[in-house]
């Protein structure tokens, strides 16, 4: 087979070195003649000979073209992530790598590469050749695992009176004999674990069921349409959690709306929500960014299992002693503090989703790193500015202190912060506004005519769609549910609004939130390479600095995909409970 070079390609003699080559001939050659089979089985189908396969001996030699794109784009973070390239950036993208590398201004010697642990394959081979010569059982239950469930579809595949999926079942169910710990059979210890799977304390779930049903949408679901001709949406959280993330722990609300039916979500960060020591380092008199529609009463008589279920409480809760949730049960308070202490204003970003760059982590725009971005602005501690008015208990009217559009265009001059460091707060709103409003579907094809060379403008209006079909009426109201905004608002004093956006901030401008600040978002490739910056002031980045700042970007959790490994008590327990309760073939490990 010839190979297949772009026809221009010139200089491809140049470039294609003899190792090029040979790997080309490994993968293009004719499959070697393929010996006899040795048999039927007893179904009349031949018997598949035990034959090599055609990559097995030349997989180290596809890594190795791999590894030999490094510097080119081909080799991409995701490699890294992959530990396919650990000889390049020793310990960079491990999987194992905590430890830090150290500033390239304090680094005396590089770090030693990375090498692997496992024997080479040949050798491994001979050893499980020996190990079954032997009859020697097999060290790991997955390595058990296995070899019971190819004896049990050899044994299935000899019977002629089978079916496949009899013979599928059959080898699940020997599969899961040979990962039982004891000698109980596996059909009993599936039908154990499902049996304690499904026990739940009836009354509790029924009442929940009852109260918040699930698959309802608050404003679309069946029979619960409410005042859809009102003219604001109206929104309504209805639920809340505590999620850890690298940024420290937030609460995810989920809300409805009666406008469209999506599920838009606000991450929020207020520290003194979760510890006491945080509420001790924050200004006297901060106020909790709590939903109103949540901790509203829902209905007469609902319990407190209700509430905390929906995570309507104050505090952070624990697993009582006796197995029982609780929470402290102090009323959620809004009143404004007339002590109250200068305090910084909350940080707001409204992030429109983004699957590609925040799930798959695309490279085709920032959108995962500025996720990511914004919770470590509004989490990290921060001065209170001290020639600004940013009293929390200020009032005063909203229209007459608006920036117009113009100022908002230009980072507000705001006051140098020299005041005391207190603990960041705000809010992330994730607005399920896909593609800029016109959804995945439309992005994606979008893309295509990116592809040919359209920006990303002229790419909606192709498909006749706007560049930009977002609005912010929804936004608006949940930041006023939080108390951000609003007539009813608690920080009357207005929000810093993350974003470089100048329609982000004339929107929400215009739904009545009051923006006294516009903090920039510069991209963190964008950030090394700024003339300010002292690191990115040589705008050739050596290896060595090449290398901290994606350590330092990677620890902030870029994107999701090559991020910094996860890790973490909450992430254990996870793990344990998938291998305990749900059969995992996965072992825990020794250090464990
Ligand atoms: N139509 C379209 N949408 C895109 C493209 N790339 C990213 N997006 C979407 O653009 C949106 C990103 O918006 P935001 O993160 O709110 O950012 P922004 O509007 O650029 O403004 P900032 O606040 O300054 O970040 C997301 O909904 C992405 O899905 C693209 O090529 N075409």
């Amino acid at each position: 087979m010839p190979a297949v070079l772009p026809a221009h390609h010139s200089s491809a003699s140049t470039l294609v070195s003899q190792a090029d080559l040979d790997i080309l001939s490994l993968l293009t050659a004719d499959v070697p003649p393929i010996s006899v089979p040795t048999g039927t089985a007893a179904n009349g189908a031949r018997k598949k000979a035990n034959l090599p396969r055609r990559d097995t001996a030349i997989d180290s030699l596809l890594l190795s073209a791999v590894l030999a794109g490094a510097g080119s784009h081909t080799l991409t973070r995701h490699h890294f992530g992959h530990g396919m390239a650990p000889s390049l950036t020793p310990g960079a993208y491990a999987t194992c790598d905590q430890s830090r590398p150290s500033s390239p201004a304090r680094r005396t010697q590089a770090p030693p590469p990375v090498k692997s642990q496992q024997a080479p394959r040949s050798v491994r081979l001979q050893a499980e050749q020996a190990q079954g010569a032997n009859g020697a059982p097999a060290t790991s239950p997955l390595a058990e695992s296995s070899k019971t469930a190819s004896q049990a579809a050899a044994a299935t595949s000899s019977s002629a009176s089978v079916s496949p999926t009899t013979a599928l079942a059959t080898s699940r169910e020997r599969l899961a004999e040979s990962s039982a710990p004891t000698t109980v059979s596996s059909v009993s210890v599936a039908k154990e674990r499902k049996r304690r799977m499904s026990i739940d304390p009836a009354p509790i779930s029924q009442v929940l069921q009852v109260a918040s049903p699930a698959h309802v949408n608050y404003y679309h679901g069946r029979g619960l349409v409410l005042n859809k001709t009102a003219e604001r949406p109206q929104v309504r959280c209805m639920a809340r959690t505590r999620v850890p993330t690298p940024h420290g722990d937030i609460f995810l609300h989920l809300y409805h709306n009666s406008t469209d039916n999506k599920e838009h979500l606000a991450i929020v960060t207020d520290p003194i929500q979760l510890s006491a020591e945080a509420r001790r380092n924050a200004p006297k008199g901060r106020r909790e960014i709590r939903s109103r529609s949540l901790d509203a009463v829902w209905r007469e008589g609902e319990t407190d299992m209700e509430r905390i279920v929906r995570g309507a409480y104050v505090g952070r809760l624990h697993a009582g002693e006796d197995g029982q949730p609780s929470a402290p049960h102090t009323a959620a308070t809004y009143a404004p503090d007339p002590d109250a202490e200068a305090d910084i204003l909350p940080m707001v970003r409204i992030h429109s989703e983004c699957f590609t760059g925040e799930t798959i982590g695309s490279m085709r725009c920032d959108c995962g790193e500025q996720l990511d971005e914004a919770m470590r602005r509004i989490a990290e501690p921060q001065r209170v500015p001290t020639t600004t008015t940013t009293s929390t208990g200020s009032s005063g009217s909203q229209d007459a202190q608006l920036p117009t559009p113009e100022a908002s265009r230009a980072p507000s001059p705001g006051a140098r912060p020299s005041g005391p460091l207190v603990p960041g707060r705000g809010v992330v709103i994730y607005m399920r506004q896909e593609g800029r409003g016109i959804g995945l579907l439309e992005k994606i094809r979008a893309y295509n005519l990116q592809d040919l060379g359209h920006d990303t403008v002229t790419a909606n209006l192709l498909l006749g769609h706007g560049a930009d079909e977002r609005t912010y009426a929804v936004s608006a109201e949940i930041l006023a549910d939080l108390g951000l905004a609003g007539a009813q608002a608690v920080e009357t004093s207005g929000i810093r609004l993350l974003t470089n956006n100048p329609e982000k901030v004339e929107g929400l401008q215009g739904e009545g939130v009051r923006i006294t600040e516009r903090v920039g978002m510069v991209p963190r490739d964008w950030q090394c390479r700024h003339s300010d910056s002292p690191r990115g002031a040589a705008l050739e980045l050596d290896d060595d600095e090449k290398e901290y700042d994606e350590w330092r970007a990677r620890q902030a959790g870029v994107g999701l995909l090559g991020a910094a490994t996860t890790r973490g008590p909450e992430l254990e327990k996870y793990l344990r409970t998938k291998i305990e309760r749900m059969g995992h073939m996965i072992d825990i490990p020794e250090s464990e």
